[in-house]
């Protein structure tokens, strides 16, 4: 049986890295540490990595028809048992050097960009729109990637022709629009607001546009409750906000604005956080999370 050691990194995230298997394949691994306000804690969350990969592999297998996927296999004797359940074995690819971003709703950078611009990445939108303002149609917002650290910059559409191609554009815009549009009518079907998520695509030997990375995770797209979903107030995180609220309470005695790191997470929070990922991938799926490999 393989070690993690065998398979060389070739790329790292906050939470997540890719390691080489053989020329044709990768093991892309999920940790479990969480992120919030820009910070990467140090205290991490038990199976996170676990629940985002499973949830990675429903998404795939749910999208497949609308969109070929880099996965090959999640429960795999090449997957070294230590990540087993937190690593997916995928098809090497050639990325497409572009965020594809589609929101549906208008929060974060993009709520940022409105009211500066009343448009967002070049998009013209109404006057009058609020925080959290559910969209007329969804809208392709892209970004390049940032160095490790910083924050993706939205770009036009116009900027992503220039870098990829006219007809590799529109069909990035057309691929995340489409995926996106049918992920969030199965999650509304299931009481979850899918607000805006990040694709990353890779080309494969035949030139044939593929989903890869991470899909429709809590990490890669914003999930909000629909029973409590009101425009005019930043939503709840469906995962994350037992988190962001204990670190912006007085108890954790933690000043988001000063460079001091967030303080360790209390075990309550820890597992109220493992709970609520646990949720959000039972009631997305209809499936029990016992039921996912383990090391
Ligand atoms: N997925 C994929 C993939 C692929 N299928 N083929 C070739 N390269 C990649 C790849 C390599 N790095 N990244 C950027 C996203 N990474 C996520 C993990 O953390 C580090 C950044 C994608």
């Amino acid at each position: 049986m393989p070690q993690l050691a065998d398979y060389p990194v070739i790329a790292t995230g906050k939470v997540r890295s890719v390691h080489a298997v053989d020329d044709e394949l990768l093991l892309f691994v999920a940790s479990d540490r969480i992120s919030a306000y820009d910070h990467v804690l140090s205290t991490p969350i038990p199976d996170k990595g676990r629940v985002l990969t499973a949830m990675s592999v429903f998404w795939f297998d749910k999208l497949a028809d609308l969109a070929p996927n880099h996965l090959v296999a999640w429960d795999d004797p090449r997957i070294p048992a230590e990540v087993r359940g937190r690593a997916l074995l995928v098809r090497r690819l050639d990325m497409v050097q572009v965020e594809c971003v589609a929101r549906g709703y208008l929060t974060g950078s993009g709520m940022v960009e409105y009211r500066e611009t009343g448009s967002v990445c070049g998009v013209p939108l109404p006057e009058g729109l609020v925080e959290a303002s559910e969209l007329a149609e969804p809208i392709f917002t892209p970004a390049t990637k940032a160095e490790l650290g910083a924050h993706d910059e939205n770009v036009s559409f116009a900027h992503v022709e220039s870098v990829v191609g006219g007809a590799l554009a529109e069909e990035l815009r057309a691929r995340t629009l489409q995926v996106y549009s049918a992920a969030r009518e199965h999650a509304r079907s299931r009481g979850v607001v899918l607000a805006d998520t990040k694709f990353e695509f890779g080309v494969d030997r035949a030139g044939t546009l593929v989903l890869a990375d991470e899909v429709l995770t809590p990490d890669s797209s914003r999930y909000w409750p629909a029973d409590s979903y009101q425009a005019g107030r930043v939503q709840p995180s469906f995962d994350k906000q037992y988190v962001r609220d204990w670190l912006t309470s007085a108890e954790s005695g933690w000043d988001r604005k000063s460079d001091a790191p967030p303080p360790a997470l209390p075990a309550e929070v820890v597992a109220a956080t493992r709970a609520r990922y646990v949720e959000a991938y039972e009631r997305i799926t209809g499936l029990s999370f016992a039921d996912w490999p383990s090391a």
